[in-house]
């Protein structure tokens, strides 16, 4: 008989995976990941929804301690980021080095399984002649997850397996009713694990980043407010800025060197042009030539025409990783250093990396 490992999270969605999984035939076996403590799904309250799960399924269950790794990659990770101001995407960092990889070499090291199953949403084909996995976005566009697995590498993807794909959320938690699985009707997730673990982004940073109130100035040098810590504001923010101008100001630049943040006007914070590093070709191969695809600057942004020119490996720089140079047939807004650049063509997610800090 097939086996495979669900990731379960204590949600509705890998609880229905996992179901899903184990009513077609699969000998699944449940694995949590205990991520970090404090509330939420990452920490010790997932962990009782998904034995609970496994004990309605009858089906193993093991839970492995990945605290430590957790910290290192991703609390780490946001801190440094935050600390020289830009604006980390955790998710896919955590994706690619917390969840995927890891509990894959303990499917294949420790259990003899060489499958993984996520409540993830999103679509995994194989296409014979270009020998290559090829990832796409779900079929729900409104969950669609697959710009937070646009690092993953073909070897992980080989192991994956996304039973929600071709599911709207309302079947999920349908299913999810029909097997009566206790996680039915538990309230969506936030967005990020780390925010529920503390109740908010800017409280999750405070524990670790000592807030230095400083000047709010345009890009001539006024000075227009006064702002509670760099770390706060992320570019393309409107919200929260306490200043009082006859125009809408957006944060379009952080220099924590100087402890300032830079606000400006809606045009201000726009931008034809952005390059992007440690970019991870997904569903091709890195192209020698420039390509035209639809870029994803953000999980919620739309996405936009552009011409995707290769710059390959800066052997001065090799720690970036392949780079792209993106030219977007219209202004983008909010382009954000820290956050992931995802490109499409169609449904297919062709590649994506994380957006450079030009200054
Ligand atoms: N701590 C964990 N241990 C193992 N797998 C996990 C863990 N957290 C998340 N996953 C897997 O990654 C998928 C996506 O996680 P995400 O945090 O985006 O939750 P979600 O989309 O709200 O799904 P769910 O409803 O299952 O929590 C989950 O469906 C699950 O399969």
């Amino acid at each position: 008989m097939n086996k495979i490992i669900v990731g379960l999270s204590g949600g509705v969605d890998s609880s229905t995976a996992a179901a899903i999984l184990h009513h077609q035939g699969y000998q699944v076996e449940g694995l949590t990941l205990w991520l970090m403590k404090g509330k939420g799904q990452c920490c010790s309250e997932g962990m009782v929804d998904a034995a609970y799960i496994c004990e309605q399924l009858d089906i193993p269950h093991h839970i492995v301690d990945t605290r430590n790794l957790f910290q290192a990659n991703i609390v780490d990770y946001l801190v440094t980021g935050y600390s020289a101001g830009i604006t980390p995407l955790p998710c896919s960092q955590c994706n690619k080095t917390v969840k995927f990889g890891p509990m894959l070499a303990y499917g294949r090291e420790k259990l003899g399984i060489d499958k993984i199953a996520t409540g993830h949403y999103a679509r995994l084909d194989y296409d014979s002649k270009s020998d290559r996995y090829l990832l796409k976005r779900a079929i729900d566009r409104n969950k669609d997850q697959s710009y937070f697995l646009y690092d993953l590498t073909q070897y992980l993807l080989a192991g994956s397996v996304f039973p929600l794909g071709e599911m709207v959320k309302s079947e999920t938690r349908r299913i999810a009713a029909e097997y009566g699985l206790k996680t039915a009707d538990k309230p969506e997730s936030q967005d990020l694990c780390l925010v529920e673990s503390s109740g908010s982004m800017r409280a999750f940073l405070d524990k670790y980043i000592t807030p230095h109130q400083g000047e709010i100035v345009d890009r001539e040098g006024r000075v227009l407010g006064r702002h509670d810590g760099v770390h706060h504001y992320t570019i393309g923010q409107r919200k929260g800025l306490g200043v009082s101008a006859p125009h809408p100001l957006y944060v379009i630049d952080l220099d924590p060197a100087m402890n300032k943040v830079i606000v400006g006007d809606r045009d201000s914070a726009t931008k034809m042009e952005s390059t992007v590093k440690l970019v991870n070709w997904v569903s091709i191969a890195p192209p020698s030539t420039s390509i035209r695809a639809e870029v994803q600057v953000r999980y919620r942004s739309l996405p936009v025409a552009a011409n995707i020119i290769p710059l390959g490996v800066n052997e001065e720089k090799p720690q970036d990783g392949f780079r792209v140079k993106l030219i977007f047939e219209e202004a983008v807004f909010g382009i954000t250093p820290g956050q992931a650049a995802v490109w499409y063509e169609g449904d297919i997610l062709l590649g994506g990396g994380i957006i450079e800090n030009e200054k």
